[in-house]
């Protein structure tokens, strides 16, 4: 059905705005639409498999007045399921060609492909590998590059190749390091290790594995016990936080306003990238004001005898580069080293590796340059991609078996990829060869995704799916707000991450908010808090408020309206900002945020304070992103109401989701790594989004790594599918009208 009543008169969805699509889909939950024919309840269907219409509640199979034509149209696109309307041309999947090479093993260097007797006794005991899988694990000797695409069976390799070098070779388990990325994954490898034929948790316990930082955190305080003891290490990063906010005081830094986190994950690059202080030239006034806290840092944790995470790392850097002896014992010590996720090392874990490795050269690297996403952190896939480099008569192994998803999917993930300038060239080949193409859906913008996307997942899981099956993978925190939401109001279980805050939490947010709490209620005191560093007043002003509002007999808004400053301007200022906030009470909060935007200068204010100067987080993103939120609410009331309950929830999802067995995960792709799913959502797949805005601000300055970082977040996302993946390319994004992702656009725009 494509009509129903709503507010007294009739709504017909041909005849409706896209726009108001959510708002009528809310009306029917709320049990505001009706049949015009038999005058039941009636819903609007928003999801992805078909067209929207109206369906009766009570019999979703009745059709009243109209039999309408509910099943989607669609066709195929560059192998994309796309529905029929779709307009194509060259903003998305344009009919063009790509240009890619055959599946191509170009690389220079002789593949492997060396079957072993051992192979022939794990594939008895179910644990097959495939020729150059068995190479991996085999050739012991020698640098090796095992370059694998996703789904390939790294894990597989890496476990295998183990078991062998202990079963077969003979070789002591404590002369073997290996390197995982998380401590949770070489547990995983060691119980898997426990099913290989001959493995016993004796012998496994002496092999030395862990993350880079546990290993050479051991080492360390075998050198020196006291200068390293745990007690001197700054476990938390508050504990870290507060040392530069000392610093950021000295400055003049605002403690409340600077992106501090921020500061702190630059001084992590360069650290993790071997630069000392003395060594950076900053770009930028963000670098300059970063570098100094950089060196106070670095300052006061040397005079107070402490270190941090990454300490761990430069200081053996330092160690071995200082005591050739010690040095030389570790090289005789340790002579096979296994390295997993090696695409994600950064500077100072490659300098060490290569320092201990120095004699034996047995070292076993594997990764996907594909899926270098931690740059940030300061890892780059130029070290694999320079591996023979610095490891002469390397031998390269590819793993282009797709072990995990269908071929479809296999395929768009391989064509995205093969835009990327900076790679190795390799294809995977899709070992399921039959299964679904992978679903582009088009949203009219964020709520309308979410909405489509909950409704998807009910349907499945109505049709005997289980939830775990199911991920929602999303750029940016921030971008999972609206399907935080549908999720948190419907019954199906699911999990955020634990360092997940709510977006109503965030600093930019609630600083909005407390605009509107003030505007409601003129006496809250906490409102008035929340607000004065966008007024530029410090938070000392409060006690003179809260006496002014006894003295005066006035309320806490207008107390602030009298504030005392030194600068004429800005009581006048003040006043004006009073006024301002007064006038917003009964306005629609959309266009009172607007108001606190531009009468009340907020926007200024997150420029000059230093919120937009990071790049992967804007201030003034984040109110956009309130701004699309607040549309659905006519009341700032309700919208405070349903902020202060989403905060809750947010906490509420994180302690009962520990005790679900089954449920769909939210997630970030950069946590989606390694991870995967039978169904795959993403979300936001616009420019701006994914690719993210920095990527792209980058280009225009001419530099193209950030972009193919982005295009291979997307590649690990698409990656995560085993059977079927839907990407979400929205019309509008923050209110805006959106470009589908470039990355589903074969002509090449960098
Ligand atoms: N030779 C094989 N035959 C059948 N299945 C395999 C084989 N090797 C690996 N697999 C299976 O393929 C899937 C992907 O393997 P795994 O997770 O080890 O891949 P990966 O290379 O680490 O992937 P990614 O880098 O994308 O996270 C797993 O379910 C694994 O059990």
């Amino acid at each position: 059905m494509k009509s129903a009543i709503y507010q007294n008169g009739t709504v017909h969805l041909e005849l409706l705005g896209r726009d108001r699509f959510q708002k009528i889909y809310m009306a029917g939950r709320n049990g505001e639409l009706s049949c015009p024919s038999c005058l039941e309840p009636v819903r609007l269907y928003l999801g992805i498999e078909k067209d929207p219409h109206f369906f009766h509640l009570y019999h979703p199979e009745k059709i009243c007045l109209e039999a309408s034509e509910t099943i989607k149209e669609t066709r195929q696109i560059e192998g994309f399921r796309v529905p029929s309307a779709k307009p194509v041309g060259e903003g998305f999947l344009g009919a063009q060609p790509l240009a890619i090479g055959a599946a191509t093993a170009t690389a220079s260097l002789p593949i492997l492909d060396n079957p072993h007797d051992y192979v022939k006794l794990l594939e008895a005991e179910g644990f097959k590998l495939d020729g150059n899988q068995a190479a991996a694990v085999t050739e012991t000797e020698g640098p090796i590059l095992v370059l694998a695409g996703a789904g390939s069976g790294k894990t597989r390799v890496l476990t295998a190749r183990t078991a062998y070098m202990l079963d077969v070779r003979g070789i002591k388990p404590s002369e073997i390091m290996l390197v995982t990325f998380t401590t949770k994954a070489a547990q995983e490898m060691k119980s898997r290790l426990l099913r290989y034929p001959n493995m016993k948790s004796g012998l496994l316990s002496k092999l030395v594995s862990g993350t880079f930082h546990s290993i050479f955190y051991r080492i360390l305080m075998h050198a020196d016990g006291a200068k390293w003891n745990n007690n001197r290490l700054l476990k938390k990063e508050w504990q870290r936080e507060k040392i530069v906010k000392e610093a950021g005081r000295e400055l003049g830094l605002s403690e409340k306003e600077f992106p501090y986190d921020l500061a702190l994950q630059q001084i992590g690059f360069w650290k993790n990238s071997l630069l000392a202080p003395a060594k950076i030239k900053p770009d930028s006034e963000w670098e300059e004001t970063v570098l100094m806290l950089y060196e106070r840092y670095e300052r006061y944790k040397q005079d107070q005898g402490l270190f941090d995470f990454d300490d761990m790392l430069t200081g053996c850097y330092e160690l071995f580069q200082t005591a050739p002896e010690l040095l030389a014992m570790y090289q005789e010590r340790f002579r096979y080293f296994l390295i997993d996720e090696f695409q994600d090392i950064n500077k100072v874990q490659y300098e060490l590796i290569k320092m201990l490795s120095a004699k034996t050269k047995n070292v076993c690297v594997v990764g996907d340059d594909d899926q270098t996403i931690y740059s940030f952190r300061g890892s780059s896939p130029e070290f694999l991609l320079n591996f023979e480099h610095d490891f002469p008569g390397a031998r390269l192994i590819l793993l282009s078996q797709n072990y995990r998803s269908s071929n479809e999917i296999v395929a768009a993930a391989n064509r995205i990829i093969s835009y990327n300038k900076k790679r190795r060239r390799k294809e995977m080949a899709a070992n399921i060869s039959e299964g679904l193409p992978p679903v582009a859906f088009f949203p009219y913008d964020e709520e309308e995704e979410a909405t489509m996307i909950v409704t998807d997942i009910q349907e499945k899981i109505a049709g005997g799916a289980d939830p775990s099956d199911f991920a929602i993978l999303y750029r940016t925190h921030a971008g999972s707000r609206a399907v935080f939401e549908r999720l948190a109001s419907s019954n199906l279980p699911f999990r955020i991450e634990q360092d997940a805050e709510s977006f109503y939490e965030r600093r930019t947010v609630r600083t909005v908010l407390g605009f509107l709490k003030l505007a409601i209620n003129e006496d809250d005191i906490d409102a008035v808090a929340a607000i004065l560093p966008a007024l530029f007043l410090k938070q000392d002003v409060l006690s003179d408020i809260k006496a002014s509002t006894i003295l005066d007999d006035c309320s806490a808004l207008e107390a602030l309206g009298k504030v005392k400053t030194a600068h004429a301007f800005q009581m006048k200022k003040l006043k004006t900002a009073v006024t301002a906030i007064k006038s917003m009470r009964h306005l629609a909060p959309y266009a009172a945020i607007e108001r606190i935007e531009k009468e009340l200068g907020f926007l200024d204010y997150l420029k000059k304070r230093g919120s937009e100067g990071n790049k992967l987080e804007k201030g003034s993103d984040d109110v956009k992103d309130l701004k699309v939120a607040a549309k659905n609410f006519d009341s700032s009331q309700t919208l405070l109401e349903h902020a202060s309950h989403m905060a809750a929830m947010n906490r509420e999802i994180k302690n009962l989701s520990k005790h679900f067995t089954s449920s769909i995960t939210l997630s970030t792709i950069h946590r989606a790594k390694g991870l995967e799913y039978k169904t795959v959502y993403i979300l936001g797949a616009v420019d701006g989004s994914l690719p993210h805005d920095y990527a792209l601000e980058s280009l225009r300055n001419g530099d193209t790594a950030p972009l193919e970082e982005e295009r291979r977040l997307f590649y690990v996302a698409i990656t995560r599918a085993m059977e079927r993946l839907y990407i979400s390319v929205p019309s509008m994004r923050r209110n805006r009208a959106a470009n589908p992702t470039r990355f589903l656009t074969p002509v090449r725009k960098d």
